[in-house]
């Protein structure tokens, strides 16, 4: 093959050749000189004769036809996939994903594969593989990263490949999985998806997704949670049964609200004491009305307008929408401690020279407005289908214009204690099972509570429990900030009359209103397997609650 020296010569001696033509001639020839065409043709001539360049050509030639068949191809196999195959992709953050992973968990083909992802995350937990304890640690196992899996699914093949694309800005990659269903009926599609629902529904009946906001103004999934039994919730009469109930009501009534035209949504107020069940009953509604629970932070650094309505606009159709400590937003760095402890003032009775519909919510870091968050709230971009459930202990500075009937249906005070709650949670904690809790005391017949020895059969009854209760274990060990029997010590068991009676000794050493429900359940805590002591040392404890709050 001729060098690229040799090249250059030959073309030097070409152009040396026009020059001695033109020279000879004496005259600029037409032949020679006029035509750029003429010099071109020789050039090429020249260079076609140069074995070097030939190849190179040829080359060119080859390399650019294999490109054409490659594309060719490409769009060929696109083509035919197109015509043959099912294509779909679920991203990580669509419920779908979840019922996807389930589902292929399930598939027997599934459990014949060999590279896969071992994951501890309870998300991931599925039947077969995990424990269906959804707390453990059970590993379950999902398709590993940019891997692709063949699998059958009713006679059909089928592909599944996770696939992991950088989230441009965000802090981490975003997933997807792909599934190729050799198939022409897209109904096949169908059929996987409504089968992977049903046993997704199935594997979470007792337990709820809790979603959470992220940097990127993303829903994340944070955790998978236990349902609450609303049993296990003591409120004033009728006031579960009213949350309940509504919401139930509002979730079938879709079509009422197309017809009127009323934004489909509702809002819940709930204010009040802290440690009253706020928190707890929404949970356990979640859990009742099987919906996933999307807690937004009004607090969270970083979070404005534009952010807080493109996630409240990202909300899926049936969910419960969580503002935790709504007050937050008007009050950027205002601690729970620093304001009043307990807001129980009525929407009737509080001050309305508060923050007017035009002002700004928060300090002066604060980047939500509060037309912002009302916008956010019920705004066009606002989706519908949700149930917003806002919390705040302190109701007086929260903003008229945020709690009108539209934005907060139902506002709802919670108060500290009655003595009914704390009879009722008495009996929930002793209950052998959840009917004895609920069943009334008829067991004197005169109306009258029984009333139980506690310095007698109690004391032998509970003669036979392991005892660490502080007041015994003081003289031995030094001081206890919290105590309580192993969860392993059983309580004895009670009967209905002697719960009953229990129950409302209990319940009449606490005082109405003065202590909060989170700290009878702390106090019952460290009595978990002693009823009667529990009852016993209950004035005593009373009393240094109430001095300590005195103080
Ligand atoms: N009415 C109640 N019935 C049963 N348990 C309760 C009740 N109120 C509070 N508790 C218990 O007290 C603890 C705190 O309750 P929760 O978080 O629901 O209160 P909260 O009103 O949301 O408090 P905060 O306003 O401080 O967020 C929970 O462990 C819960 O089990």
């Amino acid at each position: 093959m001729a060098s690229l020296q040799q090249v250059v010569e030959r073309l030097a001696l070409a152009a040396s050749s026009f020059d001695h033509t033109v020279a000879v001639n004496g005259t600029t020839s037409s032949s020679l000189s006029g035509g750029p065409l003429q010099r071109l043709a020789v050039i090429a001539s020249m260079l076609a004769s140069t074995s070097a360049l030939r190849d190179w050509a040829l080359l060119l030639v080859i390399g650019s036809l294999f490109e054409a068949a490659r594309r060719g191809l490409s769009s060929f196999w696109i083509s035919l996939v197109d015509a043959f195959f099912i294509t779909a992709v679920f991203d990580e953050n669509d419920s779908s994903y979840q019922w996807m992973l389930a589902w292929l968990s399930k598939q027997p083909s599934w459990r014949h594969v060999r590279h896969v992802e071992v994951s501890t995350n309870s998300i991931y937990s599925e039947p077969g593989y995990s424990n269906r304890d959804s707390i453990s640690k059970e590993p379950s196992y999902k398709p590993a990263e940019s891997q692709s899996y063949t699998l059958w699914y009713k006679s059909r093949w089928m592909r599944v490949t996770r696939v992991s694309v950088s989230n441009p800005g965000g802090w981490s990659n975003r997933e997807s999985l792909q599934l190729r269903v050799f198939s022409g009926r897209q109904r096949i599609l169908s059929e996987i998806i409504d089968e992977a629902k049903k046993d997704w529904l199935e594997m979470q009946k007792d337990s709820l997704t809790v979603w959470v906001s992220s940097s990127d103004n993303d829903w994340v999934r944070l955790a998978k949670r236990l349902k609450r039994p609303l049993s296990s919730i003591v409120l004033d009469p009728g006031v579960q049964e009213l949350l309940v109930e509504d919401a139930k009501d509002f979730l079938a009534s879709k079509a009422w609200y197309q017809e009127r035209g009323i934004p489909f949504r509702r809002g819940y107020l709930l204010y009040g004491a802290p440690g009253s069940g706020k928190t707890s009953i929404i949970q356990a509604i979640a859990g009742e009305l099987c919906l996933d629970v999307y807690v937004l932070t009004l607090s969270r650094s970083g979070l404005d307008d534009t952010s807080l309505a493109t996630l409240l606009s990202g909300l899926p159709s049936q969910c419960i929408l969580l503002m935790e400590d709504i007050d937050a937003a008007f009050h950027h760095g205002l601690s729970r401690e620093s304001g009043s402890p307990t807001a129980t003032s009525s929407p009737e009775t509080r001050s309305r020279d508060g923050p007017n519909g035009s002002s700004n919510s928060g300090d002066s870091t604060s980047k939500l407005s509060l037309s912002g968050i009302l916008n956010a709230i019920d705004g066009i971009t606002a989706n519908e289908g949700r149930i917003l459930f806002a919390t705040t202990n302190k109701y007086d500075v929260l903003d008229p214009a945020l709690c009108r009937p539209g934005r907060m249906d139902i506002r709802l005070e919670f108060h500290l204690a009655s003595r009914y709650q704390a009879r009722e949670i008495f009996k929930r904690f002793f209950a052998s099972s959840p009917v004895q809790a609920s069943e009334k005391n008829d067991i004197t017949g005169d109306g009258e509570p029984h009333l139980i020895d506690l310095t007698s059969s109690a004391k032998s009854q509970e003669s036979s429990q392991p005892s660490l209760e502080p007041s015994e274990k003081s003289s031995l060990l030094p001081p206890l900030v919290y105590s309580g029997l192993s969860h392993r010590s059983r309580a004895p068991k009670l009967s209905v009359s002697e719960l009953s009676a229990l129950a409302d000794q209990f319940a009449a050493s606490v005082p109405e209103r003065r202590l909060t429900m989170a700290a009878l359940q702390g106090y019952l805590m460290m009595y978990k397997a002693t009823p009667f002591k529990a009852v016993a040392n209950v004035s005593a404890w009373v009393g240094k609650e109430l001095a300590e709050m005195s103080h």
